[in-house]
C-alpha cells in the first residue's frame, strides 16, 4: 500500500483535512498537518470510520457519495434554525450558512455528523442538547425548506441553545472562521436545491423626491437590486446598485412592475418665498395699491409726497435727496393708497433684486420745465422691467417755463404715449407745490389699481416685506414692514429675513399704536431679535417655536454664507491676487445712517461699470464707522465710505495709523462719481496704436559703424524720433522696430513733418531699400469711459 497523505485521504473521502486530523487525534494518532503521511494503522482507523459511514448512508443518499448526501438532510433539518439564531439572523433564510452553524451540534452524532462538524470540539458542552435538537428535527427534514423562511419561529428555540454552546467553548471566533471556510469548500460540492424565492408583494404606489438609487428603488419595490439592474439593462440603461436614477428611469421601472409612482416635492420650511405662493383666491378681498414715486433729482418727488400727505418733510434733507425709506398711507374718496418713499430707484431695484415685488404702480415725476432727464429714463426702465403700470406726473406746471408738450414728446420716444395722442399712458399735469392736480393724480391711481384688481386675504397669517429697519437705542430692532397679504397682529410669532421674534408693538405711519395691520398697510414693529434688511421677506408662523427654529436656521445659514465670503478677503489672498495681477478689485466698506441708505448705496456702487475692475462690497452696516471697520478695511485693502455717518475717535486713530482711506459723503451721486473716478485711476493704462505719418525711402547710404541710412521724404503726417516704425515693401511689412536716428541734414531732429526730407536709421535693421515705405506710429493711452 502506498503511503497516503492526510489531504489525499481527506480528498478521497471528501472531507476537510482538518476533520481527518481531528479524527485521528481522537484515536491518539497525532499528525502535524495536512501534508503528513498516514501510517497504515491510521489509514485503517480512518477507513473504519469513513467507509462504514459511507456504506451505511449510501442507500439513502443515492446519487451522492458518503458523508455529504448524508449530512445534508441533517443539516437542513437542524441547522437552519440554529444557524440563524446564532450567527446572522438576517441571513437565516439562506441555505448554506445555516447548515454550517448546525454542524456543531451534530458532532455527537458520531459517524456522519462528526464528519461534518469536526471543527467544533469546543462545542462539546452543549452537544447533548443540540444533538437532541438535531435528532428531533431530522425526521421533519422535508418540511425544512419552509422553516427556512420563517426565521422568527426558528430563533427562539435554536438560537439560545447555540449561543450558549458556542461561547463557553471559547471557539466562537474560530468556529466562525471554520464555518466560513467550510462553507466555501462545501458550497460547490453540495449545492442545495435552489430555494423557491417567495417574492414580496409589490406596493401599489411608491413615492420619491428628486431621485433614488437602484438599491433604494429595489427596497421600495421589495425586489432584489439585481432584478432592477437587469430590468434597467433591458431598457438600455446600464446602472450600478448605487447609481442615482432620475425621474424618468424610476417611472420606467415602476411602469414595468405596474406600480404607481409619485414624486414628492419637498417643502423647505425655512424658505420664506414658499409662503408667498398664492392661496385660495376665493377668500381674497380688495386691497389698497402700493405706489412708488420715482423721478429725476429735484423734479419734485418729495414735494409731491409731502403735498399728498399735507405735511412738510422737504426741509432739512441733506442735498435735497430723499434718503430714508418710509411708507405712508393716505385716504382718498374713502379708499386707501400706500406710498413708498424711496431714495430714487436704488431701493426699488434692490427690493426687486431680492425678489420682493412690493410696488403695484409707479408714478414717475417729470418736471415740466426740465423735461426727461437721465434718471427719468432709468426710472422708466426700472418700472418697465418690474412690469409695473406707470403714471406720469408732469410736475411744476405752475412755473411759467413749464412745457408739458415737450415732456410728452420726449416720453413718447421712450414708448410712453399719452392717451390724448392715442397711446395708453396716463399723464397728469400737477403742481406739487401748489397742490394743483393732486386730486386727479390720486383718482388716476385708484382707477389704475381698480383695473389691476389688487386683492388679498385679510384672514390669513401675514406675509410681506421689510421697507426699512434699524437699531434703535431705546427700542432695539425696529422694522418698517409692508403687510402684503393677511393681517399682522400684535403678539404674532414672526420670521423677518434672518431674524425672528414676536410682534411686541406696532406703530402706524402716523405714529399711532395699532393692534393689527391688514394688507398693504405699512407698520413699524419691535420685538425682533436682530435687525433685518430692507427687502427681506417676513412671514408669520403658527407658533413661536417654529418661528424661532426657522429664524435660527436662516440666521445660521446666512452666517455661513457670510463667513465663506469673508474668508476670501484676507491679507493673504489679497497679496496673492495682487502678485498675480490677474484681477483688479476695489473693495469697499459701506456705512450709512440707516439700513435703507446702505442698501441704496451698495446697489448703486455695484452698478458702477468700469472695464477690468470689480467693485466688491465686503461689508455694510448702519451706524458710525468703527475701529473694526477700519481693521477689516486694512486687512482687505478696502476704502471705507461713510454716508451721513462719521468715524468714531478710535476709528479715526486706527485709520490714520493704518493709512485707510475714509470717504465721507452726504449725497449719493457724489459718492458714486468719486468711486468711479478712483476706479479709472486704478486701472493699468491701455494703449492703442496710432499711425502718425509715412515717409518714402528715396535713396540709401551705407556708412560704416552707423549702418544704412535711409534718405527719405515724409509723404504724410510726421515722423518723430521716438515713434515706432514699420518698413513696408510692396505692401508687405518686412520689419517692425524703432528709429535709431532721425536727422535733418546733419542735425538730429525730434520730428520731421510732411513735405520734408530726412535721414533715418532703424535700430537693428540695415536692409532698407529705395521705394520702401517707413510708417511711423505711436502707442496712445486710451481714456476709459
Ligand atoms: N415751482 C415748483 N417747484 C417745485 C414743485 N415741486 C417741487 N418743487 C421744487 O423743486 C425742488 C426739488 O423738489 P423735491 O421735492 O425736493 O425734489 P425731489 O425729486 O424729491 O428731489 P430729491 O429728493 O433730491 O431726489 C424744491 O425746491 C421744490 O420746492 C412744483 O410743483 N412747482
Amino acid at each position: 500500500m502506498t503511503k497516503i497523505r492526510v489531504h489525499e485521504y481527506a480528498k478521497k473521502v471528501d472531507k476537510p483535512s482538518k476533520e481527518i486530523i481531528n479524527e485521528l487525534s481522537k484515536h491518539n494518532i497525532n499528525v502535524q498537518n495536512h501534508m503528513a503521511t498516514l501510517e497504515d494503522n491510521a489509514v485503517s482507523k480512518l477507513d473504519s470510520i469513513y467507509k462504514n459511514a459511507s456504506a451505511g448512508q449510501r442507500p439513502a443518499a443515492q446519487s451522492r457519495p458518503s458523508g455529504q448526501s448524508q449530512s445534508r438532510p441533517s443539516q437542513g433539518g437542524q441547522s437552519r434554525p440554529s444557524g440563524q439564531g446564532q450567527s446572522r439572523p438576517s441571513q437565516g433564510g439562506q441555505s448554506r450558512p445555516s447548515g454550517q452553524g448546525q454542524s456543531r451540534p451534530s458532532q455527537g452524532g458520531q459517524s456522519r455528523p462528526s464528519g461534518q462538524s469536526q471543527s467544533r470540539p469546543a462545542a462539546a458542552p452543549s452537544q447533548g442538547q443540540s444533538r437532541s435538537q438535531g435528532n428531533g428535527q431530522r425526521p421533519t427534514t422535508p418540511a425544512k425548506t419552509g422553516s427556512n423562511f420563517t426565521p422568527k419561529a426558528a430563533k427562539p428555540t435554536a438560537g439560545p441553545g447555540q449561543r450558549s454552546s458556542g461561547r463557553p467553548g471559547g471557539g466562537n471566533r474560530n468556529g466562525f472562521q471554520n464555518r466560513n471556510r467550510k462553507g466555501k469548500q462545501q458550497q460547490p460540492v453540495n449545492p442545495l436545491p435552489p430555494m423557491p424565492k417567495k417574492e414580496k408583494e409589490l406596493p401599489a404606489k411608491i413615492t420619491f423626491s428628486e431621485s433614488l438609487t437602484v438599491a433604494e428603488l429595489a427596497k421600495k419595490l421589495g425586489r432584489e437590486p439585481s432584478e432592477i439592474i437587469k430590468k434597467l439593462f433591458m431598457l438600455g440603461v446600464m446602472a450600478t446598485i448605487n447609481q442615482e436614477l432620475d425621474k424618468d428611469a424610476i417611472e420606467l421601472i415602476c411602469a414595468e412592475y405596474e406600480v404607481e409612482v409619485e414624486e414628492e416635492i419637498l417643502v423647505d420650511k425655512t424658505d420664506l418665498e414658499v409662503y408667498f405662493e398664492p392661496e385660495d383666491e376665493s377668500l381674497n378681498e380688495e386691497r389698497p395699491p402700493v405706489v412708488t414715486i420715482m423721478g429725476h433729482v429735484d423734479h419734485g418727488k418729495t414735494t409731491l409726497l409731502d403735498s399728498i400727505r399735507h405735511t412738510k418733510v422737504t426741509a432739512g434733507e441733506a442735498g435735497g435727496i430723499t434718503q430714508h425709506i418710509g411708507a405712508y398711507q393716505v385716504v382718498d374718496n374713502g379708499k386707501k393708497i400706500t406710498f413708498l418713499d424711496t431714495p430714487g430707484h436704488a431701493a426699488f431695484t434692490t427690493m426687486r433684486a431680492r425678489g420682493a415685488k412690493v410696488t403695484d404702480l409707479a408714478i414717475i415725476v417729470v418736471a415740466a420745465d426740465d423735461g426727461v432727464m437721465p434718471q427719468t429714463v432709468e426710472a422708466i426702465n426700472h418700472a418697465k422691467a418690474a412690469e409695473v403700470p406707470i403714471i406720469i406726473a408732469v410736475n411744476k406746471m405752475d412755473k411759467p417755463s413749464a412745457n408739458p408738450d415737450r415732456v410728452m414728446q420726449e416720453l413718447t420716444e421712450h414708448g410712453l404715449v399719452p392717451e390724448a395722442w392715442g397711446g395708453d399712458t396716463i399723464f397728469v399735469p400737477i403742481s406739487a407745490l401748489t397742490g394743483d392736480g393732486i386730486d386727479s393724480l390720486l383718482e388716476m391711481i385708484l382707477l389704475v389699481s381698480e383695473v389691476g384688481e389688487l386683492k388679498a386675504n385679510p384672514a390669513r397669517r401675514a406675509i410681506g416685506t421689510v421697507i426699512e429697519a434699524e437699531l434703535d437705542k431705546g427700542r432695539g430692532s425696529v422694522a418698517t414692514l409692508l403687510v402684503q397679504d393677511g393681517t399682522l397682529n400684535v403678539g404674532d410669532p414672526i420670521v423677518v429675513g434672518n431674524t425672528f421674534g414676536r410682534v411686541r408693538a406696532m406703530v402706524s405711519d402716523v405714529g399711532r399704536r395699532v393692534k393689527e395691520a391688514g394688507p398693504s398697510t405699512p407698520v413699524e414693529i419691535t420685538g425682533l431679535n436682530d435687525v433685518p434688511q430692507a427687502g427681506d421677506r417676513f412671514v408669520v408662523f403658527e407658533d413661536e417655536k417654529t418661528a424661532r427654529q426657522v429664524g435660527e436656521t436662516r440666521a445660521t445659514s446666512a452666517l455661513q454664507v457670510q463667513r465663506s465670503e469673508k474668508t476670501r478677503v484676507t491679507l493673504d489672498n489679497l497679496f496673492d491676487q495682487l502678485k498675480q495681477g490677474e484681477m483688479k478689485e476695489l473693495n469697499l466698506i459701506v456705512k450709512a445712517d440707516v439700513q435703507g441708505a446702505v442698501e441704496a448705496m451698495a446697489a448703486s456702487l455695484l452698478k458702477i461699470d468700469v472695464e477690468g475692475v470689480n467693485v466688491k462690497i465686503i461689508h455694510t452696516g448702519a451706524g458710525a464707522i468703527t475701529e473694526s471697520d477700519i481693521s477689516l478695511a486694512a486687512a482687505s485693502n478696502a476704502i471705507v465710505i461713510g454716508f451721513n455717518v462719521r468715524p468714531d475717535a478710535n476709528a479715526k486713530r486706527a485709520a490714520e495709523a493704518e493709512g485707510v482711506d475714509i470717504r465721507l459723503h452726504r449725497i449719493i451721486y457724489k459718492v458714486i462719481e468719486e468711486i468711479e473716478f478712483a476706479m479709472k485711476g486704478l486701472l493699468d493704462p491701455e494703449f492703442e496704436e496710432k499711425i502718425i505719418g509715412q515717409a518714402e525711402i528715396r535713396s540709401t547710404f551705407k556708412v560704416s559703424k552707423v549702418g544704412t541710412i535711409a534718405g527719405s521724404y515724409v509723404t504724410e503726417g510726421k515722423i518723430t524720433r521716438d515713434s515706432g516704425v514699420r518698413v513696408i515693401r510692396e505692401g508687405i511689412v518686412v520689419f517692425e522696430g524703432e528709429i535709431d536716428t532721425l536727422k535733418r541734414f546733419k542735425d538730429d531732429a525730434k520730428e520731421v513733418a510732411k513735405g520734408y526730407e530726412c535721414g533715418i536709421t532703424i535700430k537693428n535693421f540695415n536692409d532698407v531699400k529705395e521705394m520702401d515705405i517707413i510708417e511711423a506710429y505711436i502707442m496712445e493711452e486710451i481714456v476709459r469711459k
